[in-house]
């Protein structure tokens, strides 16, 4: 008798899987190996931004006062005594009608309070007129404006990118406290199984779920310990699993968690003495993908189709890697976009399409089955339909969670 399993909501499952995420420690990293880290620690100010009034323009730094009255018919002329660019600092002090020639970036030399624009001013040899009054600050980036000292800028739990690490070097860390990363093994299951270099021969198909699960970690900046192919043999693959388990955080393997004569992941977590946290989501693809934990360690047995494989990394074993290191963000990005051509299928189960959105409107990418390969390389996008009797129309407003986007949501969306 096939065993009958009782398949859970998504929105459920997720919760199950970050519920077990063992938090990793921590480590210093060089700022130019921080890209796609989790920051452990918030960014603090540690001091103004910018950190001294400055001029904004190529111009000229007068004192305001002596600019009242002036218009067209009345220009008023001021005589230049220095000249400063950007890393210079002018030791000169204005008075009355003096001003000094400055360019963009440099600090606003003592008793100046405004900047005239070059395309402001008539220039003659060492003087200017101009012909409007300046208000005291005009066109002045004054100290601060931009980040007040002591201010958390950025909290603990985000991902760093380039607008973070062009913070981070701002403030001077040259070091950048992270969370370390988890060591992540896949193992490909499935005598069908043939390497990428290896020549088709009948009934045997190359392994492309090891070399896509390596490129989504890849994509959240995580390599992984690859254990290569491994045939169904309940003996074999079960020594294979539990050294890859102990030598490793989290192991991902594809195929083998369904049904079949030769699917042997589920008797392996039994030898394991695995908790299976679930082995069926209501969901398409991926309704087999089976979640255990052995020893504080996750097994996350994916399923061997690989538009399933794919869904099951995106859905749950991406914000588990996250929560492990501690990040705030842990779910892809969701919005809603207009469906642009009818979905006619009924979703017994809430329903993952791999699709191409554009922004307004969205596609699904192309032949959608579980054993779907196109759809995941075209697609850049999932639609997620609820589960229900009725099919979509093109014109109905759909939920979407994007792919590939760097930093993640800190909500899920999804029922
Ligand atoms: N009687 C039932 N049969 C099936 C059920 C079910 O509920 N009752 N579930 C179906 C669903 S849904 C899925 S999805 C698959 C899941 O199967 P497994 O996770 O056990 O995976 P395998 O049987 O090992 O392989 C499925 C399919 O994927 C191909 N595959 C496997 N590994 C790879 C790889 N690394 N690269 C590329 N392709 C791979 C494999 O050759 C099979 O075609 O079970 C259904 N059956
Ligand atoms: O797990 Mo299967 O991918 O639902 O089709
Ligand atoms: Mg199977």
């Amino acid at each position: 008798m096939v065993e009958q399993r009782k398949p859970i909501p998504v929105a459920e499952a997720v919760k199950k899987v970050i519920g077990q995420a063992q938090l990793l420690g921590t480590e210093m990293v060089s700022l130019d190996q921080s890209y796609n880290r989790i920051l452990t620690e918030p960014i603090i100010a540690k001091h103004p931004v910018p950190p001294f009034d400055r001029s904004p323009y190529d111009g000229f730094a007068i004192i305001s006062k002596y600019s009242i009255g002036a218009s067209g018919d009345n220009r008023i002329k001021f005589t230049v005594i220095d000249h400063i660019g950007a890393g210079s600092v002018s030791e000169k002090l204005l008075s009355g009608n003096e001003a000094i020639r400055i360019m963009t970036g440099a600090p606003l030399p003592k008793n100046a309070d405004a900047i005239v624009m070059f395309e402001q001013t008539v220039e003659s040899k060492d003087s200017f007129t101009i012909r409007k009054p300046f208000t005291p600050l005009e066109n002045v980036s004054q100290k601060g404006e931009d980040i007040k000292q002591s201010e958390t800028v950025i909290e603990r739990g985000n991902l760093i990118h380039p607008g973070t690490v062009a913070l981070l070097a701002t403030f001077g860390y040259a070091q950048v406290c992270v969370s370390k990363q988890p060591i992540v093994g896949i193992l490909s299951t499935g005598t069908e199984l043939l390497d990428v270099a290896d020549k088709l021969v009948p009934g045997k198909i190359r392994n492309s779920n090891g070399p896509m699960i390596a490129a989504q970690l890849a994509r959240m900046g995580i390599l992984c310990k690859t254990y290569g192919l491994s045939a169904d043999k309940l003996d074999k693959s079960f020594e294979i699993v539990k050294k890859a388990a102990e030598e490793t955080d989290c192991l991902i393997t594809t195929g083998g968690v369904s049904v079949g004569d030769f699917d042997f992941l589920p008797a392996i977590y039994e030898r394991l003495g695995a908790q299976i946290l679930f082995n069926k989501v209501a969901m398409r693809p991926g309704s087999v993908t089976t979640v255990a934990v052995a020893d504080n360690k996750y097994l996350f047995g994916l399923s061997g189709n690989p538009s399933a494989c794919f869904t099951g990394f995106e859905l749950f074993v991406r914000p588990a890697l996250l929560k492990m290191m501690g990040a705030e963000k842990l779910y892809l990005p969701h919005t809603t976009a207009i469906l642009g051509e009818d979905f006619t299928k009924a979703n017994p189960f809430t329903r993952f399409i791999r699709a191409v959105y554009d922004g307004h409107t969205i596609k699904p990418a192309g032949f959608n089955k579980s054993n779907a390969v196109a759809s995941i390389a075209k697609g850049n996008a999932l639609i997620v339909l609820p589960d229900g009797t009725r099919g979509f129309k093109s014109g109905d407003t759909v939920d979407v969670l994007l792919l590939g986007v760097e930093e993640g949501s800190a909500l899920w969306k999804i029922e």
